[in-house]
């Protein structure tokens, strides 16, 4: 019986994403972890992109338990664009098409018929602009695989091999993230984020590090509270169950060899507090993982990069580690089932 395909979604089309899913056709699949890699995408649109950039793809149309595909072939679920598709130039008509792409994925996903989704990136203002969620903002992959799947909660992690960086909170304007660091909310990601570097990480006694909110961890209160009233409370839940969270640390002093040399993951308390310092580490080598949903996904460390679109010039690094990683992870979940 074939192992069960992991689904590539080829995000924005008008930006790198069918770009970079074509270098699938190359990928030098680890033997053990071996499966089907199936890229939802326009067909007309990934082989005009590979003329463009002077790509011999053979793109098939998968059908249900074949075998992973040879060298040079990509496998294609065949999705219908709204417009013509011109490189770096964004049309709100095709944002249908990008959302029906998340839907299919997490649906397969859902549904047991795939072993889980890889996300290339997509241009979440202008899916927004479309309006097509019924009015519901779009903020991301993270929130709409979350709703999808009808849980509570998810944890957005970045990694590269170095480092680690989960977030508290995601795509939220600053000024709303200081009233969003509650208790609950704290509470749900370090279970979210406990748990899945247990099982997914194989880390049995993880030593996570956690940022304060405020400049030099709220200075005992005079540059903030948050850090007494709601942090600090919470790791020292964790610390007397015997998990290694240690205090609330100012983010500037967190984020230096003599801390992070002997760190599992960091928890920062928002999306620009940790992920400029991951990507300034590693960026094209990192790869964007969400913890606590029901399914596997992974994700690109970048944007759409709509001025690299057709130029040749993007890379596909972060898709490959990407698209790695979900091969680890769904050989460990199937060997664990
Ligand atoms: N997973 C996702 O769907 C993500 C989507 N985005 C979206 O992307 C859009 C553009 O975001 P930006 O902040 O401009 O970030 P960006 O990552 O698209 O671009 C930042 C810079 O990095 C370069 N770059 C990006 N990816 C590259 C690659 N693979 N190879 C070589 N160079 C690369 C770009 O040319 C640009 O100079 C936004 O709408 C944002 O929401 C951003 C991050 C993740
Ligand atoms: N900076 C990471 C990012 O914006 C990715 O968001 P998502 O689409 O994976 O939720």
């Amino acid at each position: 019986m074939p192992l069960k395909p992991l689904y590539i979604t080829s995000g924005e089309p008008a930006g790198i994403g069918p770009d970079i899913c074509l270098d699938l056709a190359q990928f030098a699949m680890p033997p053990n972890l071996a499966r089907p890699l199936v890229v939802l995408a326009s067909k007309s649109l990934l082989q005009q992109r590979a003329c463009e950039l002077g790509k011999a793809v053979v793109l098939v149309d998968y059908i249900a338990q074949a075998q992973p595909a040879k060298p040079g072939e990509l496998y294609v679920k065949d999705l219908p664009l709204s417009q013509p598709v011109e490189n770096g130039k964004l049309d709100s008509a095709n944002a249908a098409y990008v959302l029906a792409q998340l839907t299919e994925a997490a649906h397969a996903c859902m549904s047991g018929d795939a072993a889980g989704v890889v996300t290339a990136p997509v241009q979440k203002s202008v899916i927004n602009e479309a309006g097509s969620l019924e009015g519901r903002a779009f903020s991301g992959h993270t929130e709409f695989f979350q709703e999808y799947a009808g849980v509570p909660r998810v944890v957005m992690m970045l990694a590269t091999r170095q480092l680690r960086v989960a977030l508290v909170t995601t795509h939220l304007p600053l000024k709303n993230v200081a009233a969003a660091i509650t208790t609950t909310r704290l509470t749900q990601i370090l279970d979210i984020l406990i748990h899945d570097l247990k099982t997914k990480f194989a880390i049995q006694h993880p030593k996570i590090l956690v940022c304060g909110l405020n400049p030099h961890a709220g200075e005992s209160g005079y540059l903030g509270r948050e850090e007494i009233d709601v942090i600090e409370p919470v790791l020292a839940h964790y610390r007397a169950q015997g998990v290694d969270v240690g205090h609330a640390l100012p983010a500037d002093t967190l984020f230096t060899p003599k801390y992070l040399k002997n760190a599992d993951a960091v928890l920062a308390m928002y999306h620009d507090q940790g992920l400029p310092v991951l990507k300034s580490q590693g960026f094209g080598e990192a790869v964007n993982i969400t913890l606590g949903l029901p399914f596997i996904r992974t994700s690109v460390d970048h944007g759409t990069a709509l001025d690299l679109a057709g130029s040749g010039k993007a890379s596909s690094s972060s898709l490959l580690v990407a698209t790695e990683l979900a091969l680890q992870l769904a050989a460990r979940y199937e060997s664990a089932v």
